[in-house]
């Protein structure tokens, strides 16, 4: 388990991550959502011990990290799948950290076994692909065999292949019931592979809820209608008791998955539709939406087209799960420019 309470980094006058407090529980894989510049990676090292945080604390297994006696033991890390020294060759590479971690020899052979790297044991990692790189850095992480593992941002630049390779490693770790903790800025990976989420915008802790809460609560349907009477419509459909919202270009939004009933109630009114189509925002999409006003740069459809420092958020206080996202829908208001 690994328990933050109040971990807060600054960077001058840059504060990476601002008071986030929560747990990574075994057995499941837990997903840590953000987009660029959030603060993941700058969390992942202090939990490691390589960045010290500024106030706030964190415990691996009810310790702190320099506290672990034999640490890869406790905790296997992969942070940056280069971070190894090219010249050496992957099975020398392996055998140091062995070595210096009290791990015996024989484990090294296991874990290149375990990574699909043997035939490669030899060869210097200076000549290998991003995803035998990624393959390495794996095989160091489990060399302590250790209960909790941490992946940062381990899919970026794989092919299928190698995606799916990761994704079915993470679950097998997790169903043996260790700890694993993943990062990613990508909400249709974590959605294929987390089972919990924690979502941090600008530092700041968004969501720390169950996948399966964030899918009840996000996967919204509504339908679109347009007709060229929307007032009667919109007055037809609140007598029903139907919940509106406004979409773009003057579209009624209409909570559910109704759109036989409202074709009928439609035609019953004699009245014309340009469009009745059923809706599904994407998990995405929610995720953009919830992280939007926390993303530290949006491209900027100005005319210079340079990136632009997000502005702060409207209200500063932490929103609740998705709360942003339902009220913008209750509300019917559409994106604004800002978010796109
Ligand atoms: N050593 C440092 N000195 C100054 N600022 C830093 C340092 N490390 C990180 N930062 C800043 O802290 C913020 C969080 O960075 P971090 O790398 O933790 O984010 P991230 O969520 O991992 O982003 P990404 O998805 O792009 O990897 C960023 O604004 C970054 O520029």
């Amino acid at each position: 388990m690994i328990e933050l309470r109040g971990l807060t980094k600054r960077y001058g006058e840059k504060l990476a991550v601002d008071d986030l407090t929560f747990a990574v529980r075994p057995g499941i894989i837990t997903g840590f959502l953000g987009p660029n510049g959030a603060g993941k990676s700058t969390t992942m090292r202090m939990i490691l011990g390589l960045d010290s945080p500024t106030s706030g604390d964190v415990h691996i297994d009810g310790k702190h990290y320099d506290q672990l006696q034999e640490p890869l033991h406790h905790i296997g890390a992969l942070l940056e799948a280069k971070g190894v020294h090219g010249g050496r060759r992957a099975r020398d590479h392996l055998l140091c950290l062995a070595q210096s971690n009290g791990i015996p020899p024989r484990r090294v052979g296991e874990v290149l076994e375990m990574v699909g790297l043997s035939a490669v044991a030899g060869k210097r990692p200076k000549g290998f692909s991003l995803g035998m790189g990624q393959r390495l850095g794996i095989a160091a992480a489990l060399l302590g065999d250790p209960d909790i593992l941490m992946f940062d941002e381990p899919v970026n630049g794989l092919d299928p292949e190698g995606i799916h390779w990761i994704r079915t490693l993470m679950q097998r770790l997790a169903s043996e019931g260790r700890t694993v903790f993943v990062s990613s800025h990508l909400m249709s990976e974590m959605a294929l592979t987390a089972e919990h989420l924690v979502v941090i915008g600008q530092g700041k802790l968004l969501a720390d809820t169950s996948m399966s809460a964030f899918i009840a609560e996000n996967s919204h349907t509504y339908v679109r209608i347009r007709t060229p009477e929307p007032e009667r419509m919109r007055d037809v459909l609140t007598a029903q008791g139907f919940r509106l919202s406004a979409g773009e270009g003057g579209a009624i939004e209409v909570e559910g998955d109704n759109a036989e009933r409202l074709g009928e109630l439609a035609a019953a009114e004699r009245l014309v539709l340009h469009e009745l189509s059923p809706q599904r925002a994407s998990l995405e999409e929610a995720f953009m939406q919830l992280t939007a006003q926390a993303v530290e740069y949006h491209a900027h459809a100005g005319p210079e087209g340079a990136p632009q420092p997000a502005q702060p958020p409207a209200q500063p206080a932490q929103p609740a799960w998705g709360e942003e996202w339902n009220q913008r829908r209750a509300g019917g208001q559409g994106r604004t420019s800002e978010e796109d």
